[in-house]
């Protein structure tokens, strides 16, 4: 019988996950893979494919043109995550999938990584610093910056969102993580569960690349907040994929929206909880004094196989 996968059929597959954004994994160190839209598209399809909310390519930078690039300036960058969303197109960043990346580097036995650890790994949003914890991976995700309407690097609210099961349109903030983001404030979590994200969300003015779309409301009931570390529970509507259980880069922007809303005493440590589970971001001083945030959860390999 023919295989529908293309230039997958016969290559070894992984399925991992990070507080349920769900990936399929390929490891190809050589670059020998021409992925196509269509095939990234069918192997994340959840009836007729493997199913995950993005495709990740796990390859040496050096054989990836982009990666040699990144190469010339961060020689130390060995491996390169080559990242799709479940449509096939290409994204920057994936917070969830490097700490699946990473799990899988090690799980294969192409990186050592004792606990306290870290490698670096290529990514289109630049190199990340991924270190091995207790319980998952923590990864300097760089620094984050609100965007303007027009895509370029300014501060404050900009954005006005409408979505299924919101009453009003709502005012936003546009976040960069290397990847876009629009982040809403919801008063109470009722709002929260009453959003029906199977229908992409409109922002306005419209960004020029797209966006991921946040929705955040702070737990602050008695006993679960303190001084010390901020809660928040978000929702996520994602770029070339639709509802997703959890997203990294999306936790990050969520945070970083809500810390800079609740003003200047507002914490550095933030839990963000997602259906999926929950990740936290936390804000450090990064090199040349910018602000960078480091997203830290589990990861998990769940099934392997080939593609028939
Ligand atoms: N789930 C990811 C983000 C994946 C990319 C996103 N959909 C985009 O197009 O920017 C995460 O964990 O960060």
């Amino acid at each position: 019988m023919d295989s529908v996968f293309g230039e997958l059929t016969g290559v070894p597959f992984l399925k991992g996950h990070g507080t349920g954004n769900d990936f399929v994994v390929v490891v190809d160190p050589e670059g020998r893979l021409l992925l196509s839209d269509d095939t990234v598209r069918l192997a994340c399809d959840r009836h007729q494919g493997i199913g995950g909310d993005g495709f990740i390519r796990v390859i040496r930078s050096a054989n990836l043109p982009e990666g040699q690039e990144l190469l010339e300036h961060t020689p130390d960058a060995e491996w390169f995550m080559d990242y799709r969303n479940g449509d096939g197109s290409i994204a920057e960043m994936c917070g969830n999938g490097v700490r699946v990346f990473v799990h899988v580097l090690v799980g294969q036995g192409l990186v050592d990584l004792a606990h306290g650890e870290t490698v670096r790994i290529g990514t289109r949003a630049g190199v990340k610093t991924v270190a091995r914890t207790a319980d998952g991976y923590a990864v300097d995700m760089g620094p984050w910056g609100f965007i303007d309407g027009d895509g370029a690097r300014s501060r404050g609210s900009d954005a006005v969102v409408t979505a299924k099961g919101l009453r009003v349109p709502r005012p936003a903030v546009s976040i960069t993580m290397g990847n876009p983001h629009t982040v809403v404030a919801l008063a109470e979590g009722e709002k929260l569960d009453a959003l029906q994200l199977h229908a992409a969300p409109q922002v306005r003015p419209t960004p020029p690349d797209g966006t991921n779309v946040e929705f955040v409301v702070p737990i602050d009931e008695e006993g679960q907040g303190s001084e010390e570390i901020g809660r928040i529970r978000m929702r996520v509507h994602e770029r070339g994929v639709g509802e997703t259980q959890s997203c990294g880069t999306g936790a990050c922007a969520a945070a970083a929206a809500t810390r800079f809303w609740a003003g200047e005493s507002a914490p550095d440590e933030w839990v963000v909880e997602v259906p999926g589970g929950a990740v936290s971001a936390t804000f450090v001083e990064g090199p040349h004094g910018a602000e960078h945030v480091v997203l830290a959860g589990p990861a998990t390999v769940v099934a392997s196989g080939t593609f028939g």
